[in-house]
């Protein structure tokens, strides 16, 4: 994931790792194959409209959107061009659709089936910022959006840190898969399991105080898992609550990430682990990976934006150069994805 120091054994093995990235690099021409649930089906006419065509600015002047108009300006455009999408089922080029084409670009960074895989993935202003206190800020584009949520749709558990929890209020589904995703994927009920990073069991009080809660009303309606509330040995209460299980992990572990989530997958049915924040748990998963390089893919949305001061940013505690490597970007109409494996 990190570039090391040019020097001895690690500068052959970083030239060695320079030669296998040009490989990567190698423009190939790939076929890109939709799974899609009528792909046996014979080809229907042939519709000649390039998805690039397609003016997404005439559904909303403002790419910022909130993911509620995410669904709609989604389904608007699949309303509109739903007479396209039925026919993804022949073989396409990556220029032909803008959504699809972020989809595809992230398949090599995919856990593979049964494998532990660790996915830290976050959307970021030009100043490393990732939002406001107590206000869930939309900074990606619908296309990286939609992206986050194929990439959901690919790991088992989706992990996001207390204040996170507190701040977003968040859903942490697949909502997306519904209106998008049977057009890419076979139909399946997969639900990814929310994982709350609770050390000191705040919830406990939180829940005497809201009733409010996304992950709540999401597992009550069918729309979500049940949650997982990770919290500290020594700070374990029973909760009986029907959407939610506590998980309890030994104090020496609980703060090595690593540790932390193999400690997990061997307790709960979850293999892969996508870590969308907040920034507190970003930091400590970037510091951490510098010496245990235990992230196996990094994902990082860059919108073309400034969040200010006030935003929470960013940045993790070390005082050297961190690079990536086995780095590739994508280029979405207004976000910049860039995608980093071990
Ligand atoms: N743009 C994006 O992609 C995302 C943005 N966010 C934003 O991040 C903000 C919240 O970030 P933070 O305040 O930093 O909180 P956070 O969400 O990182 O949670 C921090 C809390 O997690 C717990 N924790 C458990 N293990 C920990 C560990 N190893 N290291 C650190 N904390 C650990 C502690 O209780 C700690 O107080 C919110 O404003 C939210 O909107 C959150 C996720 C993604
Ligand atoms: N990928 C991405 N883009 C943004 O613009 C964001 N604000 C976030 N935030 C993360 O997504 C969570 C919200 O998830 P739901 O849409 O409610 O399922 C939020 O809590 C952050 O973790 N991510």
């Amino acid at each position: 994931m990190f570039n090391k120091k040019k020097t001895g054994k690690n500068k052959i093995l970083q030239l060695q790792q320079d030669e296998d990235h040009k490989k990567d690099l190698t423009p190939k021409k790939r076929k890109l194959i939709i799974p899609h649930e009528d792909h046996k089906k014979p080809p229907v006419t042939q519709n000649t409209t390039n998805y690039n065509d397609i003016d997404l600015s005439k559904y909303s002047n403002d790419p910022l959107l909130t993911s509620t108009n995410n669904v709609t300006f989604l389904k608007q455009i699949l309303d509109d061009k739903r007479h396209l999408v039925s026919n993804l089922d022949t073989t396409i080029s990556d220029e032909d659709k803008i959504i699809v084409r972020m989809m595809l670009s992230i398949k090599n960074f995919l856990p593979k089936p049964d494998d532990f895989h660790i996915t830290l993935t976050y959307a970021q202003s030009l100043d490393s910022k990732i939002g406001y206190r107590f206000k869930k800020t939309p900074i990606s584009h619908i296309e990286t959006k939609q992206m986050t949520h194929f990439l959901r749709y690919h790991h088992d558990g989706i992990v996001v840190g207390y204040n996170t929890f507190i701040e977003d209020n968040p859903n942490l589904n697949l909502k997306f898969y519904e209106d998008t995703m049977n057009f890419f994927l076979k139909k399946s009920n997969k639900k990814i399991i929310p994982i709350i990073l609770d050390p000191k069991m705040k919830i406990k009080n939180h829940i005497k105080e809201k009733t409010n809660i996304n992950l709540k009303n999401n597992y009550l309606n069918e729309k979500g898992s049940k949650a997982i509330f990770v919290c500290l040995e020594s700070c374990f209460e029973k909760i009986d609550e029907q959407w939610l299980d506590v998980l309890s992990v030994p104090d020496e572990i609980y703060y090595n990430m690593h540790e932390l989530f193999r400690y997990i997958s061997e307790r709960k049915p979850i293999k892969s682990f996508m870590i969308e924040g907040g920034a507190s748990i970003i930091n400590h998963m970037l510091e951490q990976n510098e010496k245990d390089e235990f992230i196996d893919t990094l994902i990082i949305t860059i919108a073309p934006i400034f969040l200010g001061d006030k935003a929470v940013q960013v940045s993790p505690g070390i005082n050297k150069k961190l690079g990536l490597r086995n780095v590739e970007w994508v280029k979405g109409t207004t976000d910049t994805v860039i995608l980093s494996k071990k």
